[in-house]
């Protein structure tokens, strides 16, 4: 039986305008096609941190000349899955001709239910758009936006981001890749929506896609969740002297560095948190978080930090 994939694509990787999307899609696509040849079916998710940020900022530049917000962040979070979708979908089917493969790629819009009670409502912890000097982010905080420093990389607004309970398509999803499909779906997380009154409506605040991507991973019982990102691997004593690259290792082994506190917050902690939760869900499940760059090396499970129950 083939194997199944779900690829968890970066925002920050994507790269920060239209122009850099396309190239770096490009070496992507590559990869997923290799997979393809291989027999593997692929699913394909990916972040939205920079281009929704992107997204909300010429909105409010476009409609918010009054002090009132006309676009809210869940229809911007939409926005940021045709855009992006758009183009992977356009980039995986250009590889395709080149080969000559006959498969059809497709994207869904997906909303993601999250409980309207959820803490993270109340502590934002995802970082969107881009990054900031320390004198502009002390501008935006008095203006009342949240900002946080981002991994060593300057500051960046964050807004809440609750945990995914439940995809809403989720059986479009799987159908869709039973009948050979390559499907990008959950992109920027999903668009997260609360049940309100018996009726799903969009809330103000971004999914992590890399939590997402685990539940749509065990949801459609695949075997591996990849979650490509902009370094080859996982580091402890990050940024350090002492830095170190993790390989191979097991689930219990990583919660110990997670304990002491080795991944931060809003970048690399809920890609670990996501490859635990996929691995320890049932024996024999992989989850690798590696570069794109590394992306072809996928197939031979070489790259990168490998995390699985052993
Ligand atoms: N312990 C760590 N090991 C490796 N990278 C880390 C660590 N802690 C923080 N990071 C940072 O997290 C980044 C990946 O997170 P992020 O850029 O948010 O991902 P995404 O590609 O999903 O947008 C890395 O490029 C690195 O700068
Ligand atoms: N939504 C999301 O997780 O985006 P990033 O991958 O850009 O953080």
């Amino acid at each position: 039986m083939s194997k199944k994939y779900v690829i968890a694509l970066g925002g920050n990787a994507l790269g920060n305008s239209p122009k850099e999307q396309e190239k770096n899609l490009v070496v992507t696509s590559k990869a997923i096609v290799d997979l393809v040849e291989e027999g593997v079916e692929v699913t394909i998710c990916h972040g939205n941190g920079p281009q929704v940020g992107m997204i909300k900022k010429a909105m409010d530049e476009t409609f918010n000349e009054n002090g009132e917000i006309f676009m809210p962040f869940a229809e911007c979070g939409a926005m940021s899955q045709g855009y992006i979708g758009f183009q992977m979908q356009n980039a995986i089917k250009n590889e395709l001709l080149k080969r000559n493969i006959r498969k059809n790629v497709v994207s869904v819009i997906t909303e993601v239910e999250v409980d309207r009670n959820d803490p993270a409502f109340k502590d934002p912890t995802k970082p969107i758009g881009s990054f900031m000097t320390e004198e502009e982010a002390k501008k935006l905080e008095e203006a009342g936006i949240f900002v946080m420093e981002d991994a060593g990389r300057g500051y960046r607004q964050v807004v809440p981001s609750p945990k995914p309970k439940r995809i809403l398509e989720k059986e479009s999803i799987e159908n869709l890749i039973e009948n050979g499909n390559i499907v990008i779906s959950c992109g920027g997380g999903g668009i997260p929506v609360i049940l309100e009154n018996g009726e799903y409506k969009g809330v103000d605040a971004v999914i992590d896609k890399d939590l997402s991507s685990s539940l749509l991973a065990r949801e459609i019982n695949a075997d591996v969740l990849v979650i490509l990102t902009a370094i080859d691997n996982v580091k402890i004593n990050f940024g350090k002297e002492n830095e170190e690259s993790l390989g191979e290792i097991s689930t219990e082994e990583i919660k110990k560095y997670l304990k002491n506190d080795e991944f931060k917050k809003g970048s690399m902690l809920p890609k670990v948190e996501a490859a635990i939760e996929f691995a320890d869900s049932k024996e024999g499940r992989l989850t690798i978080i590696t570069s794109l760059e590394k992306a072809n090396e996928i197939v031979s499970a070489k790259a990168g930090t490998r995390i699985s129950k052993m």
